[in-house]
């Protein structure tokens, strides 16, 4: 459904990928390809080469077409044990393997209610810096997905987004060698509805898209949100 759409009417200027489980790359792999979405993956393992029993590196990811590896998804932190070091080896690992980790960071509602948000993504981001240095940096995609929007229904304020958004900004100035160069996608409860008041936000570039995904006509109106935001 996504691909005839985006086929046919198209969404200029914005970039579209599907990010699919990894037993489904293959089929996903034979549909895309030669089109207009991209292909990602919905973790990736730090290590390259080894006896690691299960897990899935970033070269078995790209000889299947992978452009992408979604890294460091707070699913991924809270439930399977991914601290803020081992993220920053999972985007370097995606980097070596000429993948784009979409890095995501993101606050939990305690730490928000906390009133240390900022402070919680600048400790995350300074981990990838660690182990990717400025340069490297560069390549990466970063998501802001604050915890308690996701899969919740309940979005962050603009106002919430904006200044998270403008943090991480100001972060990238700091410490990345080109920090224009890195787009920041903002993702939690992002559908139809709320997508083009989301998008119209200063340093908000795009969406990491969950639930909404899922429904072709609601994924295909954010995309198309995402193309009328483009400056
Ligand atoms: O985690 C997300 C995308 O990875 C966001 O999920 P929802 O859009 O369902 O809130």
């Amino acid at each position: 459904a996504l691909l005839g759409e985006l086929a046919s009417s198209g969404v200029a200027g914005v970039e579209c990928a599907v990010c699919v489980p990894y037993p489904y790359l293959a089929q996903a792999r034979a549909l895309l390809d030669g089109g207009v979405l991209m292909l990602g993956a919905q973790d990736v393992s730090e290590y390259a080469v080894g006896a690691y029993t299960g897990e899935v590196s970033g070269a078995m990811l790209a000889e299947f077409g992978c452009r992408y590896a979604i890294v460091g998804h707070s699913e991924r932190r809270a439930l399977f044990g991914e601290d803020d070091a081992a993220v920053g080896r999972k985007a370097a690992a995606a980097l070596a393997a000429g993948l784009t980790p979409i890095v995501c960071v993101g606050e939990t509602l305690a730490e928000r209610e906390g009133g240390v948000t900022l402070a919680v993504l600048e400790r995350q981001l300074d981990a990838v810096a660690a182990v990717l240095g400025r340069e490297a940096l560069a390549g990466v995609v970063l998501a802001y997905e604050p915890v308690w929007a996701i899969g919740s229904g309940r979005s962050a304020s603009i106002g919430q987004v904006g200044e998270a958004h403008a943090g991480i900004r100001a972060w990238l100035r700091e410490h990345c060698a080109r920090p224009a160069d890195v787009p920041i996608l903002y993702g939690g409860s992002v559908k139809p509805e709320n997508a083009a008041e989301l998008f119209s936000v200063d340093e908000v570039d795009g969406g990491l898209i969950g639930g909404a995904s899922l429904v072709a006509n609601d994924f295909l109106a954010i995309c198309r949100a995402a193309a009328d935001a483009q400056p």
